[in-house]
């Protein structure tokens, strides 16, 4: 079988949406240069949401790059964009090739090991607009990454590799909740980065 045969992955949502797993697309011999390069380049802080009116920082950390310095709100606190580094702008001009979208901002997370992920959630903020595409690009320490129907009950997970990308589409992001579970197996690091359009 060919999954390749239209230059594109398969979706891998049954229905209500498209998630299509690229793999590998970042050469092995460059996968040590970006962890590097994004650890210490990238402006880390660490993540700040107001949740039920408590204060709560993450030991994930973040950072938020753009064709601007935009400001953005998610879990309750405005942050503000950074302007693009050159290693983030070539990395951006590879997932705009595969994917065939323009993207104009890029939110990344540090996970230091596997104590650390993201619980389930869509990226339905206002700022992104309907039938958002995400692009999401993995380095370091494989991950899972899990898909949970809002209504049905239907799931799914898959594990993203190193130097691998991973594109969200059309309804995805109104039908599907995704996390990033932890793990006690993960030791080591990884930084991924989701590219976004701000409409
Ligand atoms: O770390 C990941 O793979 C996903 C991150 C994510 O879902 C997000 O930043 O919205
Ligand atoms: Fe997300």
């Amino acid at each position: 079988m060919d999954l390749f045969s239209r230059g594109e992955p398969l979706n891998l949502l049954p229905y209500d949406g498209e998630v299509l797993y690229y793999g590998k697309i970042i050469a092995a011999d460059r996968l040590n240069y970006y962890l590097q390069r994004l650890s210490e380049d990238i402006s880390w802080k660490n993540d700040e949401a107001v949740i039920f009116g408590k204060h709560i920082i993450t030991k994930r950390k973040v950072a938020w790059y753009g064709d601007a310095e935009y400001a953005y709100t998610y879990s309750n606190v405005t942050k503000q964009a950074l302007l693009w580094t050159a290693d983030l702008l070539v990395l951006k001009q590879l997932v705009e090739e595969l994917s065939g979208t323009r993207f104009n901002s890029c939110l990344l997370n540090l996970y230091h090991d596997g104590d650390e992920g993201m619980a389930w959630h869509s990226d339905d903020e206002k700022s992104l607009g309907k039938n958002t595409t995400i692009a999401s690009l993995s380095f370091g320490a494989e991950r899972k990454f899990a898909f949970k129907h809002k209504t049905a009950k239907q799931s799914l997970s898959l594990v993203l590799e190193n130097g691998s990308l991973l594109v969200m589409k059309g309804a995805t992001q109104t039908h599907w909740l995704h996390r990033l579970p932890k793990t006690a197996k993960v030791t080591r690091p990884r930084i991924n980065l989701t590219f976004r359009t701000i409409v």
